[in-house]
């Protein structure tokens, strides 16, 4: 596995829960050592070893069916049949691709399914708040579009103020306005609540705009642990960010790069000292594998 690295930053969580790495004072979100999971005589996750820290978002990007889904499905709780030891410190929600909402209830109820603690109907309310949708809050779900139904599936997840908010491609059906508004919503929730959040995208450049690290699995394994050490909010046209892109675009082998450092290659990009001269750009590459 390639680790690049970079100076973390430490965030204080909002809460004052997790259990610590010994590595200075991170605390830890997630821990997951030699985990595997086989269909049959197939083995889809080969010993996958991640370690989350408190307030990271974390990409997990990878070609169609290099094990994405089925490792959010074991962190998640869905899966139990997978081997090795999975810790998550706190409590963990979990967003797919299809907002998953029951039509038969109207949205509010749906946020508040099977919520926990007092008054969950107004809880939800203030979650559907938070995303901008407490005006659709008595709608039925078939009349939403994509990008409100996302929403309140963002909302169901959060009402339940997780330590750990899994996504599983949630953007991947909206249109580009509609997801890159939801990526600024997420950013807003995240600074917020500072939950610590694994996101599984085929957009490398959405991976990019978002998270602290680009994890690139390979047939089942973390090939490479990517840093993005850029400030937020970032610009998705900065050098640096168009850098790791195509760094990640090459790890996972789509060939073709029209942009890249002049210097000799490595595997590391240290964003610090690169300009934007030192790039050949041809915006003309796919972003999504
Ligand atoms: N329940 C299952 N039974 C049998 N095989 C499965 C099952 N779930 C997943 N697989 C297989 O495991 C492999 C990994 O699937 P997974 O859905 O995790 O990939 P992925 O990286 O998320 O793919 P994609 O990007 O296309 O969503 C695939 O070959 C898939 O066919």
């Amino acid at each position: 596995m390639t680790h690049i690295s970079a100076p973390h930053r430490n965030r204080p969580g909002a809460h004052g829960r997790g259990a610590h790495d010994g590595a200075g004072d991170r605390a830890l979100t997630l821990q997951a050592q030699g985990v595997t999971r086989s269909f049959g005589d197939t083995e889809v996750l080969h010993g996958i070893d991640l370690t989350l820290h408190r307030g990271e978002i974390v990409a997990l990007v990878g070609r169609s069916g290099s094990g994405k889904s089925t490792l959010l499905n074991c962190i998640a709780g869905l899966d139990p049949g997978h081997g090795g030891s999975i810790e998550v410190h706190g409590s963990r929600a979990v967003a797919f691709q299809e907002p998953r909402l029951l039509p038969w209830r109207k949205v509010v109820a749906n946020v508040s399914l099977n919520l926990d603690g007092p008054d969950p109907k107004s809880r939800a309310r203030t979650a559907l708040a938070e995303v901008g949708l407490d005006h659709r809050a008595d709608a039925w779900p078939l009349t939403l579009s994509g990008g409100e139904a996302q929403r309140a599936s963002l909302a169901r997840a959060l009402v339940r103020d997780p330590d750990l908010l899994l996504l599983d491609e949630p953007f991947g059906a909206l249109d580009a306005l509609t997801r890159l508004s939801a990526h600024d919503l997420l950013l807003r929730l995240w600074d917020a609540h500072r939950f610590t959040a694994l996101l599984v995208t085929h957009d490398v450049e959405e991976a990019v705009a978002l998270a602290d690290r680009i994890l690139v699995l390979e047939n089942g394994s973390i090939a490479h642990d990517v840093s993005v050490p850029l400030p937020r909010p970032r610009s998705r046209a900065h050098p640096e960010a168009v850098a790791l892109r195509e760094l990640v675009l090459d790890h996972l082998g789509v060939h073709g790069a029209d942009v890249r450092p002049s210097h000799s290659r490595t595997d590391r990009v240290d964003t610090a000292g690169i300009g934007a001269a030192d790039f050949h750009a041809t915006p003309a590459r796919a972003q999504e594998i």
